[in-house]
């Protein structure tokens, strides 16, 4: 049986995966944690604070907030308890604390727990590769109103998956706001668009002289992240300490 505690369960991720799980007699959810504990009434209770949290898991899934991000490590660690991490919008100091972390725990994190975008990864890295000298390469990532980091953490995955493929390093540039340059040919342009209900659409276009590629993920649910987020808890169930991710899932899966 798989027991998780579920971070940011109150939130529109939240809702999902404790539906998602309610129709799985196989997974439990022991507790939740939100800064809204109240918002909902869960089958599960909900702290605001996860010292007073004593419940027993063999995992712990955040989808909440980077601001909740060292609150949640610590209660990791202190618990020793597996964690599958799809926050986005971490810091450069978020992320090196993880990879710490795994040194200790089994650790999970992607930006993106859909098997489609980790696909779309794998092929883009290809490409770029073929085209580094004669194309630019920008990034358009969409998403609804409520989201709050931008640009997305799925475009960063991406420009930095394509920035460790190429011979060349890369400049990321987030947004075009200048009266003065052209376009670097270093460059990967980062853009963030928001709006309605999309939820979540991401493509790397490649620009050559007189011809383009479009290469476009589109998610049409949330539930293509719980899913993916529930199946990573259980990858990383059994698993020794270390840092996985959507490519290690896909590799061991081939
Ligand atoms: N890796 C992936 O596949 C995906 C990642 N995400 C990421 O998951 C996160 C949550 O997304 P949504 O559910 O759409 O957002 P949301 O705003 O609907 O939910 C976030 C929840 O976290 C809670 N929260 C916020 N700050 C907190 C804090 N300091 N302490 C405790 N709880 C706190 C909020 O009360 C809310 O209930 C975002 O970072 C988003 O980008 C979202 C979808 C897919
Ligand atoms: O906030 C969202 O909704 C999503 N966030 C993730 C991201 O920042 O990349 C993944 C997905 O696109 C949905």
């Amino acid at each position: 049986m798989l027991k998780v505690i579920l971070s940011g369960c109150n939130g529109a991720m939240g809702q999902v995966i404790t539906k998602f799980i309610e129709s799985n007699p196989d997974i439990h959810i022991t507790a939740g944690f939100d800064r809204n504990p109240d918002k909902f009434h869960n089958s599960y209770p909900v702290y605001n604070d996860l010292s007073l949290c004593h419940e027993e898991a063999n995992v712990i899934i955040d989808f909440s907030h980077h601001h909740a991000f060292e609150h949640i490590v610590d209660f990791a660690l202190q618990r020793k308890f597996p964690l599958v991490m799809a926050t986005t919008g971490l810091t450069a100091e978020n992320k090196e604390r993880l990879l710490e972390l795994s040194t200790t725990l089994p650790i999970f994190h992607s930006a993106n727990m859909s098997l489609g975008v980790n696909v779309v990864l794998e092929i883009v890295q290809k490409i770029s590769k073929v085209l580094e000298d004669s194309f630019d390469i920008e990034i358009i990532e969409k998403h609804h109103n409520k989201k709050a980091d931008a640009p997305s953490g799925t475009a960063l995955m991406l420009a930095e998956g394509i920035d460790q493929s190429l011979k060349e390093d890369r400049i990321f540039v987030y947004g075009r706001h200048t009266k003065e340059d052209h376009r670097g040919k270093k460059d990967i342009g980062i853009h963030a668009i928001r709006g309605g209900t999309i939820v979540g659409e991401h493509t790397v276009l490649y620009a050559g002289n007189d011809e383009i590629i479009e290469i476009k993920h589109r998610a049409l649910s949330k539930n293509i992240f719980a899913a993916g987020a529930i199946k990573a808890a259980q990858y990383i169930l059994g698993k020794e300490k270390g840092y996985y991710n959507m490519g290690t899932l896909l590799e061991e899966n081939k």
